[in-house]
């Protein structure tokens, strides 16, 4: 059968937690060959953004084409995409290509700075996700791709309904660290909804946590795992890398990549 491979296209985190840097080391702990294209380079940690330098649109489209056009992805994912110009680019790209299209519609850090355009927001709402296999937003997130706002289980799953039925995701993820209670994480695939739930972990360690989860789905799908089983395996894969989160910089410390080995989550499950 051979390797499996994922691409990224994403903002970077210098400091490891987040964006391209904590994509590429799940894929790597997924045992799936990881590959990037790079959108923003970001000075950031684990206190805040700093600064936020976008690539010119071209160099960004050389990126894609490099790895694209040698090492075709077995799944493919994308991140932090500031503006209508790269959401574009990435639309033309993927369209039609039967590759498994993962979204996490990143729009502000946990620090609370703002990683995608406002004008932008629609854009990713109308070109990319109808392009989609599994969208994962956190609550706010939802929010702002259906309209309304989302207080509980009801309400996410409402939203759920609406990003698969009404905006065309092939599948959606609402995660809910944002909402009180259990971490509790709706997923609907257009005919059923299914529900992850661990605790919620007293920590403010939780830098990176959505890049992690969703790469950790990337890599399943690209392996050649259902949805179903892929959100399971990530949700397993982030509450131990939370539960285990590194005493790491100043800040919101980023999650422990290696937390699920002291579990013992098999990798080759299914
Ligand atoms: N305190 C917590 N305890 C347990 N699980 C959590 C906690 N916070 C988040 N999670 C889980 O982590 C995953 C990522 O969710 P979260 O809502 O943190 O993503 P996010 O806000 O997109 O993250 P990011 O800051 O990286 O953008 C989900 O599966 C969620 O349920
Ligand atoms: C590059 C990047 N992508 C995503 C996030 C979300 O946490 C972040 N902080 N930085």
């Amino acid at each position: 059968m051979g390797v499996k491979s994922a691409l990224t296209i994403a903002g970077t985190d210098p400091s490891g937690g987040a964006g391209i840097q904590a994509d590429l080391k799940t894929f790597q702990e997924r045992e799936v060959y990881g590959m990037s294209v790079i959108t923003s380079v970001v000075a950031q940690n684990t206190l805040g953004v700093e600064q936020v330098e976008h690539l010119p649109i071209s160099f960004i489209e050389k990126q894609f084409d490099s790895v694209w056009n040698d090492i075709k992805p077995n799944a493919v994912k994308t991140g932090m995409i500031a503006t209508i110009d790269m959401m574009e680019l990435i639309a033309e790209k993927l369209k039609g290509s039967n590759v498994p299209y993962i979204i996490d519609p990143v729009m502000v850090a946990k620090s609370g700075h703002s990683l995608m355009e406002e004008e932008s927001r629609s854009v990713i709402r109308n070109m990319l996700i109808p392009l989609s296999t599994v969208v994962t937003p956190n609550v706010p997130e939802a929010e702002f791709l259906v309209g309304f706002s989302i207080n509980t289980q009801e309400d996410a799953e409402k939203a759920a309904k609406v990003i698969v039925e009404q905006l065309g995701a092939g599948a959606v993820v609402v995660k809910g660290g944002h909402l009180e209670g259990d971490a509790k994480d709706v997923l609907y695939d257009g005919r059923e909804f299914t529900y992850f739930t661990s605790e919620r972990l007293n920590t403010h360690h939780t830098h990176g946590t959505g890049c992690t989860f969703s790469a950790v789905i990337t890599a399943e799908l690209a392996k050649g795992r259902s949805v179903k089983q892929a959100v399971k395996t990530g949700k397993a894969y982030i509450t131990d890398a939370i539960r285990y989160s590194l005493e790491l910089g100043n800040g919101n410390g980023p999650t422990n990549q290696w937390g699920y080995r002291l579990q013992g989550l098999p990798n080759q499950e299914g």
